[in-house]
């Protein structure tokens, strides 16, 4: 779980640039600021570990920078583009198209195989199935899943969806993957397959992670781990 290589990203274009932003939840008897003039930024090919105690805010901060929700300050962008500056629809089709998820819980479509969750995305984006189904077959391949391609969720391991929503995030060789807990309820094995795979794949493209977790090993694997406490993140001793 040691053998990170180092890659030197210094010059590297910054994929992510998120500046002093504030997150404040008004829906309670009183505002609670759970992000506080935060500022963060990963190049590409970059993998950055945040971590924090529970409720510290760390998917209030994810959902920020895949767009899902908007800071009440600040600004946030991606591949050179202010998530500020899209409306619904562009912001839909800006995630589709620059933007990865892995989430803990997979959230693949149980009555579609995994190929066609992997091949999802494109489909969305319009691309023809055909087209769409050798890309993703070719992502399936990429992480181990080529003979279960054909096999519905609920017929896989934790494991093995999780490997399948990893395909999905990147079958549209995205900019920015955004990953919570992506090695959560997996066994060491497994989770050390995913790491591994995650390194090739960080090497191989020009994305840049951002890795939520409570996974002390996960963390230390990345290139930076980033701690978020008290609405900042500093940089985990
Ligand atoms: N929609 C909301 N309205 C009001 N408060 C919220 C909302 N979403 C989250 N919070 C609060 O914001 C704080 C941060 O929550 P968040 O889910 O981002 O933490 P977390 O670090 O991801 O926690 P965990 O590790 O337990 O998943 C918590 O105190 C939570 O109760």
């Amino acid at each position: 779980m040691n053998t990170t290589e180092t890659v030197d990203v210094s010059g590297a274009p910054v994929m992510l640039d998120c500046q002093n932003v504030t997150r404040t939840y008004s829906e309670g008897p009183e505002d609670l600021t759970v992000l506080n003039s935060l500022s963060l930024q990963v190049r590409a090919g970059e993998r950055v570990a945040i971590v924090g105690s529970s409720g510290s805010g760390k998917t209030t901060l994810l959902n920020l920078l895949g767009g899902l929700d908007s800071p009440t300050q600040g600004r946030i962008v991606i591949a050179d583009e202010p998530l500020s500056g899209l409306g619904e629809a562009a912001l839909g089709r800006f995630r589709n198209r620059y933007i990865g998820f892995v989430y803990q819980f997979h959230h693949l479509l149980a009555e579609f195989t995994a190929l066609e969750n992997a091949a999802l995305p494109l489909i969305i984006r319009g691309q023809r199935k055909r087209d769409a189904e050798a890309r993703a077959q070719a992502l399936l391949d990429r992480v181990g899943m080529a003979d279960r391609a054909q096999h519905k969720p609920g017929e896989l391991s934790g494991g093995e969806r999780q490997r399948v929503a990893i395909a999905r995030a990147l079958v549209t060789d995205p900019s920015l993957v955004l990953m919570d807990e992506p090695t959560g309820n997996l066994d060491q094995t497994t989770a050390a397959t995913i790491l591994a795979l995650m390194d090739e794949l960080a090497r191989e493209s020009a994305c840049a992670f951002v890795i939520v977790t409570h996974d002390p090993a996960l963390a230390a694997h990345q290139d930076r781990v980033l701690k978020l406490d008290g609405g900042h993140l500093v940089t985990n001793p």
